[in-house]
């Protein structure tokens, strides 16, 4: 397993690319959500996905993951925690852009609405765009009730970023702590702080590391570990 970062590095590489760089937040996401996207159709053509989207920018990741696995003609569905006049930035620009392409959305009034289990029940693979890099603590609800949900399923997991909840989970935070149990776990930039440690995998499952197009330069000056 190669070298990690913190979540903080990761967050202080989006911090750089923009502030630096000039670099738009959006194209950010857009190569992440793309890439992500083309690796989940590549490992599962044609598949019925299910995309969990919370209300940050994983969730924003989560929507441009949808577009296009769209385009590479699996059949996606959404559930999101928030209507896209609940988020802001580039989250919020990517959620309008899936209600205007008429994706089909649940979003999630009460943790048990019928409609979560029937979304979850149709899926082959669900893809947990939940929450990424902002989590703090343990889950709060709605979140623990969906990702019980998504455990129970028959479905494939794949998580955005990192498994939502896992951190505190691993750390073993509370005892009634939950988190998204990934089959695979897609990783912006670099392999995250205790992803190497030796249970983790039992939350991430196998990670892979994915590409958001920053310079080269900013990643060997910020130190931050390439494949
Ligand atoms: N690092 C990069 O270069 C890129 C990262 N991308 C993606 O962005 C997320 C990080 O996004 P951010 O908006 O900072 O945070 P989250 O999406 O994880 O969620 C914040 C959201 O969650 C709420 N929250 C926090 N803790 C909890 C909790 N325990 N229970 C419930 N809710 C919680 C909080 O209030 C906020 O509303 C990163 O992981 C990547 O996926 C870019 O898209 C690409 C570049
Ligand atoms: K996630």
């Amino acid at each position: 397993m190669p070298q990690t970062i913190t979540f903080e590095q990761s967050r202080r590489v989006d911090q750089v690319a923009l502030e630096q760089y000039g670099m738009d937040g959006l194209v950010l996401m857009e190569n992440a959500g793309s890439s992500a996207a083309r690796r989940i159709a590549q490992l599962h053509p044609g598949a019925s996905v299910l995309v969990l989207c919370g209300k940050g920018n994983n969730g924003g990741d989560g929507y441009v993951i949808a577009r296009h696995l769209q385009l590479l003609r699996c059949d996606v569905h959404l559930l999101a925690t928030a209507t896209p006049d609940e988020l802001s930035g580039d989250a919020a620009v990517n959620a309008r852009i899936a209600a205007r392409s008429e994706m089909p959305i649940t979003f999630v009034k009460s943790a048990d609405d019928p409609d979560i289990q029937a979304a979850m029940d149709a899926a082959d693979v669900i893809v947990d765009c939940l929450l990424g890099t902002g989590v703090s603590g343990s889950l709060r609800s709605p979140f623990q009730d969906i990702v019980a949900l998504a455990n129970a399923a028959a479905a494939v997991r794949i998580a955005i970023d990192v498994p939502t909840g896992w951190p505190a989970v691993q750390a073993e935070t509370s005892i009634d702590a939950i988190a998204f149990v990934a089959d695979r776990t897609l990783t912006f930039v670099a392999v995250k702080e205790g992803m190497n440690e030796s249970d983790a995998d039992r939350w991430t499952g196998v990670v892979e590391v994915i590409g958001i197009g920053v310079p080269k330069k900013l990643l060997d000056d910020l130190e931050i570990p390439t494949a």
